[in-house]
């Protein structure tokens, strides 16, 4: 059976001194082929090579990855400082609105860790430049040393809002995951629902109120070990049945509460 096929966003980066490329990590392509059963067709994030038209007719469904340029401030009404480091514009010019398309249209898509802030921004959100300097916080960033399975171990918990499609979808209220990032949600935009937090408070889960088709976002990295991961697995495979659906022509009607 064909299978349907999903964009996934990738990262622009320049390999050795001067060869530039666009990359996406092996994890996230095994986890839309073989966890969500979708065709994973890297896609470069970047205005001058492809268009959000033409990515919302190519693509079933979408995954915004992570990645370590920031959401450039001027997104959300903020100014840019040297707290807030690198930026990526190119990204930021086609995942922002794309991410509004989907909603508008409810064709499928999964944020991880920067997809997950930029769902916040597209929608009407902001975030702060760096979490761990907060009161109370954890430090959420990523290990500098060790092996990529020391990288991604398990660090906190994440509780989820009872009855919320999370919970629904994992069957869990609190689960355990991973953490690699150093901005986070400051104000989220006015539909979007954080349906999961981390022990310190730091969003970790959110929806959009009344998307019609599956728009979900998550502060950690579910495509590390996603084919055996509980939490991971279910999240995956629950994307990839909703982007069959809007393959097959299925479109989901507007949820009214
Ligand atoms: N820049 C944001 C997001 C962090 C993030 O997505 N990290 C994963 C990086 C993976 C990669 O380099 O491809 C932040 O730090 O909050």
């Amino acid at each position: 059976m064909k299978r349907p096929v999903v964009g996934i966003i990738s990262n622009f980066y320049m390999l050795g001194d001067d060869y530039p490329a666009y990359a996406s990590g092996q994890m996230n392509v095994e986890a839309i082929s073989h966890v969500a059963g979708c065709v994973p067709l890297m896609i470069p994030a970047n205005p001058h090579c492809v268009s959000v038209d033409e990515l919302l007719d190519t693509c079933d469904g979408f995954l915004f990855t992570g990645g370590r340029p920031n959401v450039h401030p001027s997104e959300y009404g903020e100014e840019a400082t040297e707290k807030h480091g690198e930026f990526d514009r190119c990204r930021d010019e086609i995942t922002l609105p794309l991410i509004r398309a989907c909603v508008e249209r409810g064709q499928p898509f999964f944020g991880v860790c920067r997809g997950f802030q930029e769902v916040n921004v597209a929608m009407g959100g902001t975030l702060y430049p760096e979490i761990r300097e907060l009161e109370g916080r954890m430090n959420h960033r990523m290990p500098p040393d060790g092996t990529l399975d020391e990288k991604f171990a398990l660090r906190h918990c994440v509780h989820f809002t009872e009855g919320s499609v999370f919970d629904r979808i994992i069957g869990k209220h609190e689960v355990m995951t991973n953490t690699l990032h150093g901005q986070g949600i400051k104000m989220p935009g006015p539909r979007v629902v954080i349906d999961g937090i981390a022990d310190d408070g730091t969003p970790e889960a959110i929806s959009i109120k009344d998307a019609s088709g599956f728009a979900l976002a998550v502060q950690w990295h579910p495509e590390y070990n996603a084919e055996k991961d509980p939490v991971s697995r279910p999240l995956f495979s629950h994307f990839g049945d909703a982007v069959r659906s809007w393959a097959n022509g299925q479109r989901p009607v507007l949820k009214t509460a």
